[in-house]
């Protein structure tokens, strides 16, 4: 196995609160790798750490062998980073915003016009920025992160604040750079998206991580399957297959009643998030 992102016994703390505790992971070549949790759970402290933007207070973190930290010089240049603020320049059009960035890690114009064109932003490319849609913004980040051509992305929450059309179009854009072999981390709320985009998952809660698998494995380990009848008169009954005793029970109710419909349900990520983390997290 190739590991491009490692993190080994990884900690932050700020002043008195651990907002990272004890992770230890490692992300292949290539995955798209989601980190899920609640506001405040640590997944924007992880991306910082694993970008090298602070440092850990114990453990460690690399890219491609390089340390986060100590050996920016070295990861910089493989990685992007599109944050979770549309941190871009107003006053400045797509193209100006894309030319100071090409300019400062040495970028050739040209690599700014191809990559205009890949994220559909040419025709408004001249137009300021604070003038853009949301998801436009959201491509302009994109194109920036991708402008130095890096082997790892990491998106911090990449549809928030997104109309569904926009998302989509996000995602499928997620979806072809990782077909181009480009590794994506990215965090989000979203467990829909998670499931559709992410080939694993981890679920981090109080800074710590409570588990990592594919969203299938977890669905299978973790999940009830249930039975959802709909009856003549639409009253609907969904009783969890796994407990014999109660399905019995509850089939004994429906008595003479005409059955509509019997479908299977499977658990959502939703469902197994809520049940292995819980609600919101306290602060
Ligand atoms: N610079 C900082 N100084 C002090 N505390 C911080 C700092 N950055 C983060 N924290 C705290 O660390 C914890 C984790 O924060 P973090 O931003 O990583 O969470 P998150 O999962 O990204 O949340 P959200 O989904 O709301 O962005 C929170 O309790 C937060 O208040």
């Amino acid at each position: 196995m190739d590991a491009i992102i490692e993190a080994q016994h990884l900690c932050k703390e700020f002043k008195n609160k651990r907002a990272v505790n004890d992770l230890t992971f490692s992300i292949q070549r290539g995955e798209i790798f989601g980190l899920l949790g609640h506001n405040g759970a640590g997944k924007t402290t992880t991306i910082r750490l694993l970008t090298g933007q602070i440092p850990p207070t114990s453990g460690s973190c690399s890219i491609s062998g390089y340390h986060s930290f100590t050996e920016q010089h070295r990861v910089k240049p493989l990685i992007g980073i599109v944050p979770e603020t549309q941190n871009v320049y107003g006053r400045m059009s797509g193209y100006e915003n894309l030319l100071f960035f090409a300019r400062l890690y040495g970028v050739k114009k040209t690599r700014v016009n191809e990559l205009l064109e890949q994220l559909h932003l040419k025709q408004a490319c001249h137009d300021r920025v604070d003038t853009y849609s949301n998801g436009m913004r959201q491509r302009l980040l994109i194109a920036r992160a991708l402008l130095n051509h890096p082997q790892v992305i990491f998106f911090d929450e990449p549809t928030r604040g997104l109309d569904p059309t926009s998302a989509r179009e996000i995602r499928e854009l997620i979806r072809q750079l990782a077909n181009t072999g480009i590794t994506i981390f990215l965090t989000t709320h979203n467990m829909e998206e998670a499931d559709s985009l992410c080939h694993r998952v981890a679920f981090i809660k109080s800074g710590s991580i409570i588990v990592i698998d594919t969203p299938q494995n977890l669905k299978i380990k973790h999940g009830a399957r249930k039975a959802r009848i709909t009856l003549a008169n639409q009253q609907e009954i969904i009783i969890p297959l796994s407990d014999t005793q109660y399905l019995m029970s509850e089939l004994q109710t429906i008595n003479n009643q005409e059955i509509l419909m019997i479908h299977s349900q499977e658990a959502t990520l939703e469902d197994i998030f809520i049940y292995l983390a819980g609600k919101e997290e306290q602060p």
